[in-house]
């Protein structure tokens, strides 16, 4: 291909935004150009974060024999004293198979992929920086900047010990943690710290907050400390770590405020991401960064510069796989076919944390609606109270709905529980579609499913909270 040939569109980076915003161009006829740094696409998702840590959570399961023990009350383990290439190795599997799916999505709809590290030269130009230290020009009529965000790393944090990780790092792990502290009960601190406490490992969680995700809804976030406590997470909450001189060998201490020193083998240090977006010299394109070098735009993901859009964690909140996907598909609509239905991004976007047991939510928490005001009703069912919660020997989780109570519709969905990603979903059509109480109360769902938490939760909302 001669160098400075011209694009309709160049997307920076190969993770699930940009992905996204390059298939769904390239499905339009379109001439594409994804610029990725790394050898293979994927962004965090695939690579570091989204993918590996949900496919090493259903190995700590597996391995731990934790949903045997919990249902058979035998430990059904497929091994004791696993490896850490027992660990890895499934991880590893689905990631390659990410890899060939999205190089052979790319392939089928023509985008051009090239290997090397973009930046602007000029509104419509990227300098391409490829491994061999060799430099491509490309001209793109609209550009989508998806570079997404990387671990914090402060300089502070002796990150050269070979026993501290950020969540990056913690993949090319030798041995398993004898024991480890997990500095930040973020997503991020909350999911691994689950997933090392079901495979035995002595765990810490410590964070200089009083609460475990203050933004889920206050009794999942309760429910959530009380499992996390039991499945033998040590949460050490409100205390800042003070220092951690890293010793050669031997076992780390971290100083606490307030409270004794934790002694531990590993450290994985997950106390957010940023973003490195002044790598791309915004400035040469005109393009103004926010603070934390997020880049502002408006909702149709343009930034300062119309013809050049961003998504994804750039953007800033939600900062997930799932809503820069999405991004993504709105900008490309956008630039080229601004009449599609799928122009814009819902408005009712779920979150989901794999947590031990796993989380989900969409809509308003209790304090947000107490907060504007608004009177609603809360209708709630326990797993237990359902054959199917029975069967598959959840005892604790359960589902709550917020109604509100002059409109009957549905405000907010929160499920705490095995599947509780996939049950969310159930709520979120009925607010996407704005139903509410009446459509659970009419609906057949199949017997036994975990559906059936809609019905109970209705009736009870319905019998006892709304007029
Ligand atoms: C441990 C962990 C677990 C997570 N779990 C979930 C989850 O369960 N569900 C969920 O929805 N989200 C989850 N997330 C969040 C999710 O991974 C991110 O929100 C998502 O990957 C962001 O997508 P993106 O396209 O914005 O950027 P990224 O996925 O970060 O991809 C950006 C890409 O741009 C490339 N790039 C950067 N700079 C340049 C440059 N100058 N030139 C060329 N290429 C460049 C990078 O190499 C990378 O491939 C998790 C994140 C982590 C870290
Ligand atoms: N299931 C999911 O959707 C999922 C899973 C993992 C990550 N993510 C995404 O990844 C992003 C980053 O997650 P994260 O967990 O790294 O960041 P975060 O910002 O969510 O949480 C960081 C935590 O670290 C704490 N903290 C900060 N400095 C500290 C210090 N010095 N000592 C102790 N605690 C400290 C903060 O109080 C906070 O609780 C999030 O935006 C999230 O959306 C999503």
């Amino acid at each position: 291909m001669p160098d400075g040939e011209s694009f309709d569109l160049i997307v920076i980076g190969a993770g699930p935004g940009g992905e996204m915003g390059a298939l769904r161009t390239a499905i339009l006829g379109k001439r594409v150009a994804v610029v990725e740094k790394e050898a293979e696409p994927g962004g965090a998702s695939v690579n570091t974060g989204t993918v590996p840590s949900k496919t090493l959570r259903e190995t700590a399961l597996a391995l731990s024999g934790l949903r045997s023990r919990d249902l058979y009350g035998v430990d059904l383990s497929i091994r004791r004293g696993a490896t850490v290439d027992d660990f890895l190795h499934h991880e590893r599997q689905v990631r390659q198979s990410e890899h060939s799916r999205i190089r052979g999505l790319f392939e089928k709809f023509g985008v051009t992929v090239f290997h090397g590290r973009g930046e602007f030269a000029d509104p419509h130009t990227v300098t391409v920086h490829q491994p061999d230290g060799t430099t491509r020009t490309l001209h793109g009529e609209n550009i989508l900047i998806a570079t997404g965000s990387v671990p914090i790393r402060p300089a502070e944090i002796p990150f050269d010990h070979n026993r501290i990780h950020d969540s990056d790092e913690l993949l090319n792990i030798h041995e398993l943690p004898r024991s480890i502290a997990v500095i930040g009960a973020g997503v991020i601190g909350c999911e691994y710290a689950c997933m090392f406490a079901a495979l035995g490992v002595e765990t810490y969680l410590i964070d200089g907050r009083e609460k475990l995700l203050p933004q889920l809804d206050a009794e999942i976030s309760a429910s959530l400390a009380k499992a996390m406590r039991a499945l033998g997470v040590q949460l050490v909450l409100g205390r800042a770590v003070e220092r951690f001189p890293p010793p050669s060998d031997g076992d780390i201490e971290l100083t606490l405020s307030g409270g004794t020193p934790v002694h531990v083998h590993h450290v994985l240090f997950c106390a957010g991401r940023m973003c490195r977006t002044p790598d791309l010299k915004p400035e040469l394109a005109g393009v103004q960064l926010a603070e934390k070098n997020r880049v502002p735009v408006n909702e149709h993901f343009q930034t300062n510069v119309p013809h050049i859009y961003a998504v994804g964690d750039v953007i800033g909140f939600p900062a997930l796989a799932s809503t820069s996907a999405e991004q993504g598909r709105a900008a490309a609509i956008h630039m080229f076919d601004n009449r599609h239905p799928e122009y814009a991004v819902a408005q009712v976007l779920p979150a989901g944390i794999y947590t031990i047991p796993e989380l989900s939510c969409a809509g308003a928490t209790e304090d947000e609606l107490k907060a504007k005001g608004v009177e609603y009703a809360v209708g709630r069912a326990e797993y237990a109270e359902v054959a199917r919660g029975k069967i598959i020997g959840d005892g604790s989780g359960f589902l709550k709905l917020l109604f509100d109570k002059q409109t009957r519709k549905l405000l907010g969905v929160h499920v705490i529980g095995e599947h509780a990603t996939e049950v969310v979903h159930i709520g979120v059509m009925a607010m996407m579609t704005e139903a509410g109480v009446d459509l659970f109360l009419r609906t057949c769902f199949n017997y036994p499913t975990l559906g059936e938490l809609y019905k109970l939760a209705a009736l009870r909302a319905d019998f006892f909270g709304l007029s």
